[in-house]
């Protein structure tokens, strides 16, 4: 029960307030809709509410006041309520009814399509704007399927995808989720690489902010752009890295929107809470440039003071309109920016990239599984890498940091167990004056050798080879054999994105090895066949993780990331692959699972946090795993009566 003007409703439908405040308003004319109604006073249903009514005719919006005499009960919330606990009760908007008629339809996070039922069809103006039939959400994910079957090449489901994306949420959220192995490769690497490289082309709307140089000075205002204002996680990217397929520019947007898919898919945050961003200082790919359809500042990258005050402004204005708490994943930055923004913010913002600490994480929870299948403890390894960049060099220091804690050996130490070849050849102490401050840890006592196959055959003899070189084809049929020499076992990750600069094809790591190998890799292969025996092999990417990660951290309120928040990830990770993956000789547990695999993630995680004084909500809830389940969004369509 409700009062507006004087007038007390009992009915808090769609068709009360609007007979209401067209009773009661002068300043707003029929047909109205309810767009949102905004607790004003953290208690729903207790206190003023402000409502926002947009005139179906001129679509202007116009806000109004609404005294709640007494609690409007369950109702509410159960029509349109939150979607996840991780919501902040104090600002949280909860919506008494949404657009209705022709304009819900074209509302992709309210609409059902098909499945809206009778009642709602007559209570929502939605008569004859659908055929008459209604079927059940699982019906539209059974025909959603179908269609996106008929489409043979990979980009078209891409843009089947982003359709539903953009036509109905929860339908696209429902069918990612129930057929999460089959399109993760569409929404995801390696698809969305190639999206990426053809945006201009495909662009149909923004599914994000482009922020570029033009904007500067008015970030804070560009943000108050975007329609959410409950934001949890931001995904930004400068397009400089895309995944292995070099500078993209602001094509690059394809990868925050395909993050924050998997964020809501897999970890369970609303979609509402999640914005992706790209800041688009230019873009030094000349073939880009010249694209009629490039859809970035056509000038070359700025950099240094230009490029850093940029960054400046977006990080202040995120934290303005946001607030502390708000996590800021950087993604696909080039290595001479992401480690240096990394140290820059992560004493002032809850900061996360996830290509330096995601994918050290998920491989270290791959190393964790495998040394059941080979045995031995992390510091009887002997790694070697080929790529010494943010993944590479970031992996390396989750390992080190790993021996050490299980060793008690100082970190010093166990670094030097950690080899890394770059495109100039073995690192070693004689390059060290060249050497970018991120390779210069892994710099040890070595004559100078060229060639992976060297470090490889010769001088290291790796019990695990890392491929994190963004280059295609890296490990040879040498490399490979050689490692099947002198290990039993050989661990081998070729982890680079997409597909075409994979080190080396499940196929390739298999039969070289004569089926020994442990492999994964970074974009996924079918299984293959070998001597009559199947073999599949385990997906080593970030997606594993960072999802559960940021869960974590937002479950607990916490207000900085920390290196032992991405080892407890590790663990949760690798205790989640069952004996049954091992048997298969899976060092990861299949992404079906990963909704549960996310909660345990952000179980330990968000323990960890209140362990190290980081967490802010409190009191901390005693089932961390419960908790974390209960707060994740879910798809299903919601009733609106
Ligand atoms: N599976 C996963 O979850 C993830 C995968 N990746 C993938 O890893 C790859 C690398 O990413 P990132 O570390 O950020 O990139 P960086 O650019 O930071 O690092 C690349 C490194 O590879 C080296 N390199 C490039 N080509 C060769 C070559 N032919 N031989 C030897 N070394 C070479 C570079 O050498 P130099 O320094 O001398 O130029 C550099 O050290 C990408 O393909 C990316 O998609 C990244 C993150 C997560
Ligand atoms: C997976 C990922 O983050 C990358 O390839 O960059
Ligand atoms: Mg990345």
């Amino acid at each position: 029960m409700f009062s507006l003007n004087g007038t007390t409703f009992t009915n808090n439908s769609l068709s009360g307030v609007s007979r209401c405040l067209t009773q009661s308003s002068r300043r707003v004319s029929a047909p109205m809709v309810v767009v949102a109604a905004v607790s004003s006073n953290g208690k729903p249903g207790d206190g003023s509410v402000s409502v926002l009514v947009e005139n179906a005719l001129t679509e202007s919006a116009t806000p109004v006041e609404m005294e709640v005499k007494s609690t409007v009960t369950g109702g509410v919330q159960d029509v349109y309520g939150e979607d996840s606990a991780t919501e902040d009760q104090s600002i949280t908007p909860w919506t008494l009814s949404v657009a209705s008629g022709f304009s819900l339809l074209r509302n992709p996070h309210y609409n059902k399509g098909l499945a809206f039922s009778e009642r709602e069809r007559d209570s929502h103006y939605l008569r004859g704007l659908l055929p008459p039939v209604v079927i059940s959400h699982d019906l539209q994910v059974k025909k959603m399927m179908n269609s996106i079957r008929k489409y043979d090449v990979p980009l078209q489901r891409y843009m089947a995808m982003m359709d539903l994306q953009e036509m109905n949420e929860r339908l696209f959220y429902k069918l990612l989720i129930d057929n999460v192995e089959e399109l993760l490769p569409i929404v995801y690497t390696p698809t969305v690489g190639e999206a990426c490289q053809k945006y201009g082309s495909i662009f149909r709307r923004p599914q994000g902010l482009f922020i570029s140089l033009k904007e500067k000075g008015k970030i804070h205002e560009v943000l108050k752009n975007w329609p959410e204002k409950k934001i949890q996680v931001i995904v930004v990217t400068d397009g400089e890295r895309i995944l292995g397929l070099g500078d993209l520019g602001c094509q690059g947007m394809g990868i925050p929107v395909g993050k924050l898919s998997l964020y809501t898919a897999l970890g369970g945050i609303r979609p509402s809470a999640c914005l992706p961003v790209t800041i688009d200082v230019g873009s030094n790919n000349e073939n880009l440039l010249n694209d009629e359809f490039y859809i970035g500042l056509r000038q070359r990258r700025a950099t240094g003071q230009e490029y850093a005050e940029l960054l400046d402004e977006f990080m202040y204005a995120v934290k303005q309109n946001y607030g502390e708490k708000v996590l800021i994943q950087f993604e696909d930055f080039a290595n001479h920016n992401a480690f240096d923004l990394l140290a820059k913010y992560g004493t002032s913002h809850l900061v996360f990239n996830d290509d330096i600490q995601g994918t050290a994480s998920v491989v270290l929870a791959g190393l964790m599984a495998a040394l059941n299948l080979v045995g031995g403890t992390l510091s009887e390894h002997t790694f070697l890498f080929l790529g010494a960049g943010e993944a590479g060099t970031g992996i390396a220091e989750l390992i080190a940091l790993e021996m050490s804690k299980q060793t008690g050996i100082p970190l010093e130490e166990t670094r030097k167990k950690i080899w890394m070849v770059d495109s100039r050849g073995l690192i070693v102490n004689s390059r060290m004056e060249m050497l970018q401050h991120f390779k210069r840890p892994w710099a040890h006592d070595h004559e100078p050798v060229q060639e992976l196959v060297n470090a490889v055959k010769v001088s290291i003899k790796p019990t695990v080879l890392i491929g994190s070189s963004g280059a295609g084809r890296t490990f040879t049929k040498e490399v490979v054999q050689a490692m099947a020499t002198f290990n039993e076992k050989p661990i081998i990750f070729a982890l680079s994105n997409p597909t075409s600069q994979s080190e080396c094809t499940a196929e390739e790591a298999y039969s070289w090895s004569e089926g020994r190998a442990i492999f994964a890799s970074g974009s996924p292969f079918a299984p293959v066949e070998y001597n009559g025996k199947v073999y599949a092999s385990g997906q080593a990417n970030n997606a594993y993780i960072f999802p559960g990660f940021g869960l974590g951290l937002i479950i607990s309120g916490a207000i900085r990331v920390h290196d032992d928040m991405l080892l407890v990830a590790s663990e949760a990770l690798a205790e989640q692959v069952s004996q049954e993956n091992f048997e298969k000789g899976l060092i990861y547990p299949p992404f079906s699972n990963i909704r549960k695999i996310s909660a345990h993630i952000a179980a330990k995680v968000a323990a960890k946090a209140y362990e190290l004084g980081l967490a802010t909500r409190l009191p901390q809830p005693k089932d961390l795993v419960a908790y974390a389940e209960s707060c994740m969004y879910s798809p299903a369509y919601r009733s609106y009566r």
